[in-house]
This record gives C-alpha cells, sequence and structure tokens, in this order.
C-alpha cells in the first residue's frame, strides 16, 4: 500500500447514495488528486453512528442525525493526500447546503428540503485526531 502523508474519512451519507451522487464524489475526489485507499458500502448500525457522533450526543439534532444515517447505505472512503483533511472540507463546502459555496459538493448539489442542514449529502474528518480515530470506527 502506497503510504500518504494525511488519510481522511469520508462518507456519502444515505442521502448522497439515494440521489446517485457516489460516483460524481468520488470523481471530485480523484480529479483533486487525492487516491482512493479503501472503501466500503453498508447500512451503518446504531452503535457505530453513536460512536462517530459521540460529540454531538445530548444535542437536539443528535437522535434524528442517527437515525438518518442509519437509513440506507453509506459509502465510507478512506482518502489519502497531501493535507486531505483540511482540503477535503473544502471541496465539501460549508455544513449548511443551502449557503455552501458553488463549486462545492455541498454548494453544487444541496437542497434545502426545509430540514435544515441533516442531509447534507458527505462528512468528512474535522482534524488529523478525529480522522485516525474515525478511520478506526469504519475501516477497524
Ligand atoms: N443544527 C443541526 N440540525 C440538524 N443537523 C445538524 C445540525 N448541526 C449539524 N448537523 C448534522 O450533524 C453533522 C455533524 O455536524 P458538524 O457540526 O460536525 O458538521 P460538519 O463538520 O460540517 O459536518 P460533517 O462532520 O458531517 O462533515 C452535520 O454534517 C449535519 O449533518
Amino acid at each position: 500500500m502506497t503510504h500518504h502523508p494525511e488519510e481522511t474519512l469520508v462518507l456519502v451519507k444515505p442521502d448522497g447514495v439515494r440521489r446517485r451522487l457516489t460516483g460524481e464524489i468520488i470523481a471530485r475526489i480523484e480529479r483533486k488528486g487525492y487516491e482512493i485507499v479503501d472503501l466500503r458500502m453498508f447500512t451503518p448500525s446504531r452503535d457505530l453512528l453513536v460512536k462517530h457522533y459521540e460529540e454531538h450526543e445530548g444535542k437536539p439534532f443528535f437522535e434524528p442525525l442517527v437515525e438518518f444515517m442509519g437509513s440506507g447505505p453509506v459509502v465510507a472512503l478512506r482518502v489519502g493526500g497531501s493535507r486531505v483533511v483540511e482540503g477535503f472540507r473544502s471541496l465539501a463546502g460549508a455544513t449548511e447546503p443551502t449557503t455552501a459555496a458553488p463549486g462545492t459538493i455541498r454548494g453544487d448539489f444541496g437542497r434545502d428540503w426545509g430540514e435544515g442542514v441533516q442531509k447534507n449529502l458527505v462528512h468528512g474528518s474535522d482534524s488529523t485526531l478525529s480522522a485516525e480515530r474515525e478511520l478506526k470506527l469504519w475501516f477497524g
């Protein structure tokens, strides 16, 4: 396996998979020069999601978020590249799809379904420390 200076966890969330955007999202990651190191597709268990989102436990959107994320298959990607953690977050765009910049995944494909920021297509680790923790959770 090629050694990368940095790796991040990307998730194509259930809304991205349902809307057939997986290919488009992977294409953008590769076009940017990042490498898909590993990939899995499955419906995540509640246990995995509670661990993944542990920093949000107790917040009002926590339960709806866990339920939504477990509502169907997600595509989990181990992505490698130079400064990929920060780089993927700039590819993804701001959390809220309606105000995310055009040219970003969320800005180009995000929709306001009247459900706020929950269905924002992708997840990307927010630091190298989170990436390490999350990659262990999703890829063991
Ligand atoms: N106020 C909210 N209402 C509903 N869902 C929310 C809210 N805030 C965050 N979320 C959901 O929780 C996820 C994690 O929130 P966080 O603040 O970590 O966003 P983020 O780091 O931009 O997104 P992600 O971690 O998914 O890349 C968001 O992507 C979104 O799906």
